[in-house]
């Protein structure tokens, strides 16, 4: 696929480990292909240095962005923005529903393109975060990412990548039932969107495991990739800050892990329509492979120390409420879920200098 012809014009919104390492795969400028990040408290580090990335798996370097923006309102009025707006707009922030308003965070920068030309590209953790994007831009190709990555920043402006490149990618309708709302010259075009982005990020970038999937599939990866979140990410929390591997050297939270593990394989039928494909790894597989990453921390106990919000409604709760609405409970995740949201609360009162009521 040529991708060489016209300029494509990437900008990465969050430029964290994630965004700055999915990033730094998508730019090509001898390609003409050319990515811009949205910082925040990394943006002097970025701009005066670039991104300096250490894997083991691509090897060392320094990735110097396109352009680097302070803000979405900086990058939507800057005078080097692309006039005909961006080609993707790529979100790697946290999924923070009834915290964050997404869509209305990055509705300046989609807004910059004709209406409708802008490819939106979710690289998030969680289930449900697709639809807000859906009701605010009717009309703009969503392309939903699943990646389960291993990657932290240790100071501003430089990347660890621990593991693990996985990118699953499908284009989103209105939900799992595939039934787009676009006329089929614009399904069309949604599908070249995405053709071009997983040749870019594969064919380009090095991913190996970067693929295009349909709808429905991208579905149960988003399942399945929670079988994984919703086990490892609140437990490392509630246990005392001990990263993935630590955890399953330990037989009792070995035994809670796999629980909760179990948990999301059973109940993700019910709202998949079909049990979890066999192609996806086990429960007893993910183990296996999170026994080789020592060392590194989820992304919910980065947040945790950090004093952030965690991404506990797109990982737990929409997958406890969908599944209820289902007639199915997940009791261990639930209970998660509850001692979760009330440690967030509480630390929130703390905060505000408030008592979190008896
Ligand atoms: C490490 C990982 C695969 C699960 O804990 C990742 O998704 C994360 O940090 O959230």
């Amino acid at each position: 696929m040529s991708t060489s012809s016209k300029p494509v014009h990437i900008l990465v919104v969050g430029a964290g480990a994630v965004g700055c390492f999915y990033g730094s795969r998508l730019h090509h400028p001898d390609k003409n292909i050319f990515v811009s990040l949205v910082c925040r408290s990394n943006y002097s580090a970025i701009r005066s240095t670039g991104v300096k990335i250490e894997t083991k798996q691509l090897g060392n370097y320094t990735f110097h962005p396109h352009a680097v923006y302070s803000s979405n309102t900086s990058a939507s009025t800057s005078q080097i923005a692309p006039p005909e707006g961006w080609d993707y707009i790529l979100l790697t922030t946290k999924a923070l529903p009834g915290i964050v308003d997404d869509p209305g965070e990055i509705a300046p920068l989609v807004n910059k393109a004709p209406a409708g030309r802008t490819c939106i590209v979710l690289i998030q953790n969680g289930i449900g975060i697709e639809s807000p994007h859906r009701a605010r831009f009717p009309q703009n190709p969503i392309i939903s990412v699943v990646t389960t990555i291993s990657a932290e920043q240790t100071s501003p402006g430089v990347i660890r990548h621990n593991r693990w490149t996985r990118a699953h990618m499908g284009l989103y309708s209105t939900g799992p039932t595939g039934q787009t709302p676009f006329p089929p010259s614009e399904a069309r075009r949604g599908k070249d969107l995405l053709d071009q982005l997983v040749h870019i990020m594969r064919d380009l970038g090095g991913i190996k495991d970067a693929s295009a999937h349909t709808e429905s599939e991208l579905l149960e990866v988003r399942w399945h990739k929670i079988c994984i979140n919703a086990a490892f990410n609140p437990s490392s929390i509630l246990c005392g800050g001990l990263g993935n591997a630590a955890m399953i050297r330990d037989v009792e939270m070995l035994t809670h892990i796999k629980g909760c593990m179990h948990e999301v394989f059973d109940a993700a039928p019910a709202v998949v329509g079909r049990p979890l494909g066999e192609h996806l790894a086990k429960p007893e597989i993910i183990i296996k492979s999170t026994a080789k990453n020592a060392g590194a921390k989820p992304s919910m106990l980065l947040d945790w120390e950090r004093g952030r919000p965690m991404e506990l409604e797109a990982i737990l709760g929409n997958p406890i409420r969908l599944a209820r609405e289902k007639g199915v409970e997940m009791p261990r995740l639930q209970t998660l879920y509850a001692l979760l949201s009330s440690a967030q609360r509480v630390r929130e009162e703390q905060k505000k200098g408030g008592e979190a009521k008896l």
